[in-house]
């Protein structure tokens, strides 16, 4: 049996403003509707929050079992906890209309945003699609891949400031599977085979949306296949999308993720690559392209990037790991995400990845600040604003900032940038016709699109019904919501890019400036040790390493600590073995292994000595990586995919701050730099040259689990958590 959707009366409101819902939420304004029914803002009056609900029309409950199957998939669903899904709160029915309260999110669906693009003749650059579609592929992992979404569409992707969340996650299970025909056979997004009410959708119904998505995001409703605009990348993208797209699900990706690395494959290559079928990570990519077209010259970033690179401080992990034990704390149904906090209190967006293409221009959803319910967690790691006023600086750095002249033109435009779009802020809050100044919004939403500011909460809240909001407190509301519209879809991408840039340039050479005072230090300090103190003999006690640390000897008594980086010729060749992929760096090519040795696929070698790590990448004719090649390989930003930590996208501890396991090699496919190296962050912790270990494990929170993060540690010691990966010269 199959109903008239459209037939239903969805032009006036289901219920009255004011309306109480399973006594507890108070209906304010609606906000939109579907073609299910209509979705309000209102308050929850039990704890005092802003809440979203939505109202199904009655028609969509025929039968006992229909209630009941409503109930139990939507039960089930507010176990959802991913961040890029809607938290959904309670479930009921009221008045015969099926209903669900979830979190109110103040920020533009993308419906919206393709709508204002369009208009304007824009299209989404590809750089700004690949963190889109990697949020999007975590958020239905966490869905589940036996049970697809099914209704994915621009309307149920919502943008925050810094990170997107999807919407109606439980409709498909929720609803009969003929009311859910019925909505197929009107939906560009929605997979054929959902158009049979006898059909049992698989994970591949959402590569079908996925596909559909990237198709209007890249070349709009009006593209007929084989009109790439010149352009071979895109003819990828077309070829990708085309089989994401095909009508029998046999022939599409088998997942969504599998789809996603394919295309993250083409934005950063510009080639295609097809994945192994099993959303597993695809082989290796080959040598990646320069990295160089990204960042300015070395001469321009001395003069002009001073900023402190807010490395942490370097204690042993062991002092900074979060904490081991404890179970998970139950998931409290009802608590509800204050997602407002959230954003209000989330660091400027960034772009989350690159391409290393000169032409990306990535908007950048980033990582939202850590849960209030985790006292444990730092701050989240700076953004450039953050940058420049970071913690106390390190003798390298500060040896590094004496050596470019203190001059901060970069840190200084950033700062105005932001000083500039503040001051626009304050002066379109305190403007009593907000809609009076387009210029001045649009600046200022540039900052943080969609971000709620608090007069605007205070404003929110307000606009219930019952407190007699008026009606040009609605039409502020309405022009400030077009203000962000309208920035999402021009200006903002290109502020975040510049500011990405910019923020990217200086945490490179921040690092090369700290390396070279370092490399300095460890030159002056062994040229002390061999003026002023005898040399050690063989076997005995531990010496002091050129950085003034005690570091442990050999069997042999041989001093542990290296010294031939600083000797090793510049290396200029390209070809790497298999496995490891290519590295270019000012200092030098080199090969780095993709994967945490023995490689891919594989549970990564631990409780691994410093020494014994050395010794097997030897038995490869490779050896450990320096800790310079370490972070080149990781990249110039915080983490391997940009400057907002993602809990899920590395396998460090999670969102909670709980650790995980560690993980098989590349299994978190996301968790990839630039350079196509898996696990940089995350997973295990790695042994460098420098009798170091770097980037953090499963257990690591945002502090450690970072590209800039290194920590001294006893050479002869190992951990479960201490791995390695190792380096090579290239041929
Ligand atoms: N939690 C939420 N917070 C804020 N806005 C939301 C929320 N959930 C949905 N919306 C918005 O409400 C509007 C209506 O959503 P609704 O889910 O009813 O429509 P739809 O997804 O287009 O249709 P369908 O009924 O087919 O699912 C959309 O613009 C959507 O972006």
């Amino acid at each position: 049996m199959t109903m008239e959707l459209k037939a239903l009366d969805l032009k006036g409101l289901y219920f009255p403003p004011g309306e109480l819902i399973a006594e507890r939420f108070k209906l304010s304004e609606r906000i939109g509707e579907g073609t299910f029914g209509q979705v309000y803002r209102a308050e929850d009056t039990l704890i005092e929050s802003e809440v979203a609900i939505k109202l199904f029309a009655r028609e969509v409950l025929r039968t006992p079992l229909d209630e009941e199957r409503f109930l139990k998939a939507t039960r089930a669903a507010r176990t959802l906890t991913q961040r890029n899904v809607v938290r959904l709160h309670d479930s009921g029915v009221h008045k015969g209309h099926p209903w669900v309260s979830m979190q109110h999110l103040e920020g533009l669906n993308l419906q919206k945003v393709l709508k204002m693009r369009q208009e304007r003749g824009q299209r989404f650059e590809l750089e700004e699609l690949e963190p889109i579609v990697a949020q999007i592929t975590l958020a239905l992992q966490h869905v589940g891949r036996d049970y697809p979404h099914g209704n994915l569409k621009p309307e149920n992707i919502l943008f925050l400031p810094d990170l997107l969340k999807i919407t109606d996650t439980y409709v498909l299970a929720a609803l009969a599977p003929e009311v859910v025909a019925e909505r197929a056979h009107q939906s560009p997004f929605m997979a054929p085979e959902l158009r049979s009410a006898a059909g049992a959708p698989d994970a591949r119904a959402d590569v079908y949306s996925v596909g559909a998505l990237l198709k209007e995001m890249v070349f709009g409703p009006d593209h007929a296949p084989g009109s790439y605009r010149g352009d071979s990348q895109l003819e990828a993208v077309d070829a990708l999308i085309q089989r994401a797209m095909a009508t029998v699900p046999d022939e599409r990706y088998p997942s969504v993720e599998a789809l996603g690395e394919d295309f993250a494959t083409v934005v950063d290559t510009g080639q295609r690559l097809v994945s192994d079928g099993n959303g597993a990570a695809p082989t290796p990519m080959p040598p990646a392209p320069p990295m160089a077209p990204a960042a300015p010259s070395a001469e321009l970033l001395e003069e002009e990037t001073p900023l402190d690179i807010g490395e942490p401080p370097e204690d042993d992990i062991a002092t900074v790991e979060v904490k081991r034990s404890g179970q998970k704390p139950e998931l409290i149904d009802m608590l509800p995400t204050n997602e407002v906090d959230r954003a209000t209190h989330a660091a400027p967006p960034v772009t989350s990845t690159s391409s290393g293409t000169a032409s990306s221009g990535a908007t950048g959803p980033s990582a939202p600040p850590p849960p209030s319910q985790v006292p444990a967690r730092k701050e989240r790691s700076p953004g450039v604003a953050g940058k420049v006023a970071a913690t106390p600086a390190s003798a390298a750095r500060g040896a590094a900032q004496k050596k470019t002249g203190g001059k901060v033109p970069v840190a200084a435009l950033v700062a105005l940038i932001f000083i500039a779009l503040i001051v626009a802020l304050v002066a379109m809050q305190r403007d009593d016709k907000p809609a009076a100044n387009q210029a001045s919004i649009s600046a200022a939403e540039a900052v943080s699109p969609g971000e709620p500011k608090p007069e605007e909460l205070a404003n929110a809240s307000s606009v219930t019904p019952d407190s007699g909001a008026s009606d040009e407190v609605a039409e502020a509301a309405q022009a400030r919501r077009e203000a962000m519209a309208s920035l999402v879809a021009s200006a903002g991408p290109q502020l975040y890019k510049a500011v990405d840039d910019a923020s990217q340039a200086a945490a490179t050479r921040g690092e090369e400036l700290a390396e070279e005072t370092r490399q300095a230090e460890l030159v002056a300090a062994q040229q002390q040790a061999e003026t002023s103190a005898p040399q050690p003999e063989q076997g005995g006690s531990s010496s002091t390493s050129p950085t003034g640390r005690a570091s442990e000897r050999t069997a042999s008594g041989a001093a542990s600590r290296p010294t031939e980086e600083a000797a090793r010729p510049v290396a200029r060749g390209t070809n790497c073995p298999s496995g490891m992929v290519l590295v270019r760096a000012n200092a030098g090519n080199f090969c780095v292994d993709a994967y945490e040795y023995p490689g891919r696929g594989r549970t990564p070698k631990t409780r691994v000595t410093w020494f014994e790590a050395r010794r097997l990448c030897a038995q490869d004719t490779k050896r450990l990586c320096t800790i310079s090649e370490w972070r080149s390989t990781c990249g110039g930003s915080a983490y391997p995919y940009g400057n907002s930590f993602d809990a899920d996208r590395c396998n460090t501890a999670d969102e909670d701050g709980f650790e995980r396991n560690v993980s098989a090699a590349g299994s978190f496919a996301q968790c990839r730099s630039r350079s196509g190296a898996f696990d940089m962050t995350g997973n295990v912790h790695e042994w460098v040259e420098e009798q170091r270990v770097a980037g953090g494990g499963f257990d690591s929170s945002e502090d450690v689990a970072s590209c800039r993060y290194s920590s001294p540690k006893a050479p002869g010691s190992g951990a479960s958590n201490i791995g390695f990966r190792c380096c090579a010269n290239p041929s």
